[in-house]
């Protein structure tokens, strides 16, 4: 039979390509080059050219496992003879490039590598990625499976993850799939009521949009990423501090913003309790009417929002932005789920996720730590360390996609010194952001 012969010294049992089958001839071909591996770098195989011999071994009518086969068990050189796709032939060969940069929302879906790929099984690794990772997209050609380097690269070769539709309807699948489950979002503890932060529980009901195969983390399996820096003449990012409640997240951001005031402000909250002597308006809280409070809720004016001992708290969106346009840095200390309400293309936020370190150091550390509840120390800390841990990485098993940066509070001092650099990398340094918070508004 024609055909051109190549020779690929294999190092590793894969040439970086996988193969499929002509279910009416039993001709195989190659279907995909892994960008950056052996055959890629090589430049001899191509998608789409006919695979006839290899080792001298003819492989027409042979499944693709028996030839699977005889590749693995090849060592040192191995001989292809092929019959070139003639449109590839007499194409130009291009470089492939980076097609887009993703974050992960959804998973964890493929852990270990390699794994197969229907309908043929393949000699390619699969990438082992889970949610939140981020992903080098280098080709989409196939609408099952992609090509991709998980970032910060390590190789040169890429591996296959499965495309945003694969993954969709995997996702679907696995959510019918499983039995009926009890809710699983985050509940707030019974003592964290923290006037401006934690009252929205008591008030709404909130709804989960991870928990339904509606929801926001099953219609975009990838989000679309793009390193961001901020232009000097722009308004800071907002930054958003969450942690399961008396991980010490409030604690954190009294202490920035006491440090350096001028550089880092929290927003004012609005209240409808009455005024006290030593209180000024818009300084501890902006104090509203309950009908002024009521109409600002109802036309979505409050990232969060709640009731305490008859009175209504809030933090207002309008509240951040006038920090930001004051040049300096808002930072807020929101539940977890309000991130997704805060994730605009105006205020780009940088969500720093406040993790409790193990309950022993928990122990150790917060022996004059107090639980607090509406101003009023209530008690010390006794037995909660473990709920503390155990609903911090729930928080982040939930939401670590959201997540830019992972602080642990252990000693206070270090914390807030990291907590310090981090944010001023977030201003002053590139950052993965959403694609869509860099596009202009129509
Ligand atoms: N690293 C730390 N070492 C020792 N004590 C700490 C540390 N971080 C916080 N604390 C103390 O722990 C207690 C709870 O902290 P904080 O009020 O900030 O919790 P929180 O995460 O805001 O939760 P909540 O909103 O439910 O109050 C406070 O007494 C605080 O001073």
């Amino acid at each position: 039979m024609e055909g051109t012969v190549c020779h690929l010294l294999l190092t590793v049992c894969s040439p970086g390509a996988t193969i499929r089958r002509n279910e009416e001839t039993g001709e195989i071909y190659i279907a995909r080059v892994i960008h950056g591996g052996l055959a890629d770098r090589s430049g001899l195989l191509h998608p789409g050219d006919q695979l006839v011999e290899v080792n001298g071994s003819p492989v027409v009518g042979l499944e693709p496992e028996q030839v699977i086969k005889i590749l693995i068990n090849s060592q040192g050189t191995i001989l292809f003879k092929i019959i070139p796709d003639a449109v590839q032939s007499n194409s130009v060969h291009v470089l492939l490039h980076v097609l887009l940069s993703v974050r992960c929302l959804c998973g964890p879906w493929w852990t270990t590598a390699p794994f197969r790929t229907p309908p043929s099984p393949a000699l390619t690794p699969g990438v082992a990625f889970s949610r939140a990772d981020l992903l080098e997209v280098v080709d989409q050609s196939d609408g099952y499976w992609w090509q991709a380097r998980k970032l910060p690269c390590t190789t040169s070769c890429a591996g296959l993850i499965p495309s945003a539709s694969t993954l969709k309807s995997k996702q679907r699948e696995q959510w019918w799939s499983q039995p009926l489950q009890v809710h699983t979002c985050i509940q707030p503890r019974e003592h964290s009521f923290r006037l401006w932060r934690r009252t929205s529980f008591r008030r709404r009901r909130q709804s989960c949009t991870t928990c339904t195969p509606s929801g926001s983390g099953l219609s975009t399996p990838y989000e679309e990423v793009t390193l961001y820096q901020r232009p000097p003449q722009e308004n800071h990012r907002l930054i958003i501090l969450v942690g399961a409640s008396g991980v010490g997240v409030n604690e954190l951001r009294k202490r920035l913003i006491k440090m350096n005031p001028s550089t880092f402000q929290g927003p004012v909250p609005h209240t409808t309790r009455p005024i006290r002597p030593e209180e000024q308006t818009g300084r501890e809280y902006h104090f509203v009417s309950k009908e002024l409070f009521e109409y600002m809720v109802c036309n979505h004016r409050f990232v969060e929002y709640g009731e305490s001992k008859g009175h209504l708290y809030g933090t207002s969106s309008d509240a951040i932005d006038d920090v930001l346009k004051r040049g300096r840095m808002c930072i807020v200390d929101v539940e977890p789920h309000s991130i997704l309400s805060l994730r605009t293309r105006k205020l780009k936020p940088y969500v720093i996720f406040i993790k409790a370190p193990s309950s022993e150091r928990l122990r150790e550390t917060r022996k004059n730590a107090r639980i607090i509840t509406n101003y009023t120390i209530n008690r010390a800390f006794t037995d909660d360390f473990s709920e503390v841990e155990d609903s911090s990485q729930l928080i982040e098993a939930k939401y670590k996609q959201f997540f830019d940066c992972t602080l642990v509070n252990d000693d206070l001092q270090d914390a807030c010194m990291q907590l310090c650099s981090i944010i001023q990398q977030a201003q002053d340094e590139p950052q993965w952001i959403p694609v869509s918070w860099t596009r202009t508004e129509d």
